[in-house]
């Protein structure tokens, strides 16, 4: 046990220094006496959590360059990472594979009132959207897990921002972790280190700490007497918990090393610690990804696009246009946070500073940007390795002749076996190296939007692109999406489900008082220009099971058309019950051989079907918080479809 025998001196004159010194292993070991230079209420935090986990060392990471090569040659000592020699400074981890995803089942919103965090559904319905605990029985899941979980290994203290250091939208953590791969991971996602430590010391807490910065604890649960999982990965996947604590701006994650679980500041923080705060102060934050737009009149709007886990923000977020005179700029590929600036115009940032993107499928046809970013200075997850040191995945490129292929176990791989690459592997890398950045991406008062797009992956009975007839039309079309369940996170097979806004497995809060937060936009000021909302689906069907959509550059026609709505061009639309449609002069679909009355129909059958559907899920979930304004588009919606004629 450490002590703090240190702590208390008079730290006034002094500012947090950054002072490595090697112990006699290989262990990092920052001298206790800097931890009593770190502003006073990081301090309680820091030597609470001590006292908890009981460490050896604790270690005040400044982000430096080299910081993170010490890290990275203990990782690789420990041989948590292999080197790619291949590429130019990047590493490949493979992970236990019980700990692979997100886990939503033990994923936690803890609060005083459970209806604050979670929607009540009605009768003995189970709550679909989100998962709800008790204060107590948190505390009492903490104490189970962490005592003593530290024990013989080193504390490194986190200090992170989410969103650009001078950027009033951003904020601020402290992320606590005995896992150095998450402190290397999170030095590419946010912005770590010593000028976050200094801003968080010149800011004011309001006398009770709540607001001030976000406490993030984790470990990957290795205590010391505890079973071994995995010798290059520890983690305990049978006892792995999150939690959050959005009344204490307080998140907890025990036992998993897995980004989605473990890179705090991600989904825990910009996601559910996030949607909570933007609630109490008027602005969204989000599952979207940002990007800028330019058409061949060279006039440049941004868009934003919510779909579900591994359904494309990425791959749009850094689309090649195939139309000519159109170019995409990214901008952010998986969160926002945004909201109506002084004059009506929504704004956001990507409070993120790199992507943790998917590997598998990303190649130079679908997505040469991530190919032209990706290999250099980055750690990736749970891929295939090639015996000339570089990485591969399903639907990469070719493989050189020659070249074998270890798979993300570690085994050798043959072609046409079990997959070479986890279906949810990453590439963690940052995101100033995508070659199509745009140029604002970290502009601190954020980029203004035009349009909000909804999508997700719907086999059947979803045109590829639609408009909301209006704001309120909107928040329902974002209320029912669906989309078929992916790798992201532990669910079986391919079950269409429901991911309202994408962010059913990352809402921080009560889902009717989420959307009720939304509806509330269009007059939070009397000056609100609430940009149009569409809905996209790339992933329609044929009758041959075959995706009737090319897909990603193509998708730029669909913004093409999206850019004509923003400017209201003549006979751009059709209308049907669920929304408005492209016009067949208005889409440009020249040089493809598609099917567009099939890519755009609207079966009436299917989607009377589809409204009771997600009428009943609507009602039965959210129950008495449902908005009256949600159930008037739910009526709505039944009568523009029986006063359709039936195909
Ligand atoms: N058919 C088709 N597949 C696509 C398209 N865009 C993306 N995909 C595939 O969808 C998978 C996931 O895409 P990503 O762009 O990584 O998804 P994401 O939404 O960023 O995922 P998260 O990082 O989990 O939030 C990849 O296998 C892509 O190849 C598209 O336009 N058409
Ligand atoms: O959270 C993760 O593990 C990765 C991610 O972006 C998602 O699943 O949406
Ligand atoms: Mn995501």
């Amino acid at each position: 046990m450490p002590d703090f025998d240190s702590i208390g001196e008079d730290i006034s004159h002094c500012r947090p220094k950054v002072h490595l010194q090697w112990a006699s292993g290989s262990q990092p070991v920052r001298k206790l006496s800097v931890v009593s230079l770190l502003p006073q209420k990081l301090k309680d935090f820091v030597e609470d959590s001590v006292r908890l986990c009981r460490p050896s060392n604790v270690y005040v990471c400044d982000g430096s360059e080299a910081e993170n090569s010490m890290l990275i040659e203990l990782l690789l000592e420990n041989r948590t990472i292999v080197p790619l020699p291949k590429y130019q400074n990047c590493f490949l981890a493979r992970s236990c594979p019980r700990d692979v995803a997100r886990v939503e089942s033990r994923t936690f919103i803890c609060t005083t009132n459970r209806r604050d965090a979670v929607n009540v559904p009605r009768g003995s319905a189970k709550g679909m959207l989100g998962n709800w605990m008790s204060l107590e029985d948190a505390d009492s899941a903490v104490a189970e897990r962490f005592l003593g979980c530290m024990v013989g290994r080193t504390m490194y203290v986190i200090p992170f921002s989410m969103g650009p250091l001078d950027s009033p939208y951003s904020k601020l953590g402290v992320q606590l972790t005995d896992s150095a791969y998450v402190v290397c991971s999170m030095r590419i996602m946010t912005r770590i280190g010593t000028k976050v430590l200094e801003k968080l010391d010149s800011l004011d807490d309001g006398g009770n700490g709540v607001g001030y910065f976000v406490k993030a604890l984790h470990s990957v649960g290795r205590p010391a007497d505890g079973p071994v999982q995995h010798p290059h990965w520890p983690c305990d996947p049978d006892r792995t918990i999150i939690l959050h604590k959005p009344e204490m701006n307080e998140i907890i994650s025990y036992g998993s090393g897995y980004g989605g679980n473990s890179l705090l500041g991600k989904k825990c923080f910009a996601l559910r610690i996030g949607s909570s705060i933007a609630r109490r102060e008027g602005w969204l934050a989000e599952h979207m990804l940002i990007l800028g737009v330019t058409n061949p009149k060279g006039r440049k709007r941004y868009v934003v696009a919510a779909f579900p886990s591994a359904c494309g923000k990425t791959n749009m977020a850094m689309m090649q246009p195939t139309l000519p005179g159109y170019k995409v700029e990214c901008v952010g590929d998986d969160i926002v946070w945004m909201r109506f600036d002084r004059n009506g115009q929504l704004r956001a940032i990507n409070p993120e500073f790199g992507f943790f993107g998917v590997a598998p499928g990303t190649s130079r046809s679908t997505n040469p940007v991530a190919m032209d970013t990706v290999f250099k200075n980055t750690i990736f997850t749970n891929v295939a390795q090639t015996s000339d040191g570089g990485v591969y995945w399903e639907g990469m490129d070719k493989l050189e002749p020659g070249v074998t292929v270890t798979d993300w176990q570690g085994n050798p791989w043959t072609p046409g076996s079990t997959p070479a690459a986890h279906p949810n592997s990453r590439f963690c890398t940052p995101a100033e190296q995508c070659p199509i950045i745009d140029a604002d991406w970290q502009s601190p008062e954020g980029v203004p939007i035009d349009a909000i797009l909804f999508g997700g992956r719907r086999p059947a009975g979803v045109p590829l692109v639609y408009e909301a007839f209006d704001w309120k039309h909107g928040v329902y079309v974002g209320a029912s999406m669906k989309s078929e369940a992916t790798a992201a996170a532990e669910h079986k097979g391919k079950e269409i489900m429901h991911d309202p806004f994408a962010m059913r497995p990352f809402f921080g809060y009560n889902f009717g008082h989420y959307l009720q937060h939304w509806l509330s936009m269009e007059t939070a000021s009397p000056n609100v220009k609430v940009p149009k909302v569409f809905h996209v689906n790339w992933f329609r069907k044929d009758d041959q099971g075959k995706f009737m959509w090319p897909g990603y550059g193509e998708n730029c026609r669909v913004l093409d058309w999206i850019l004509r709505r923003i400017d209201n061009e003549p006979g751009t639309a059709q209308q049907t019950p669920i929304g408005i449609v492209p016009t067949r002069e208005s889409f440009d679909a020249r040089g493809l051989d598609v099917d567009f009355d099939g890519l755009f129909s609207v079966p009436i059958d299917f989607w009377t079907e589809e409204a009771k559907e997600v009428a009943h899920f609507l009602y039965e979930q959210v129950d008495e918080d449902l908005p009256k304004d949600i159930q008037d588009q739910i009526n709505n919606l039944f009568s523009r479809l029986s006063l359709y004629p039936r195909n």
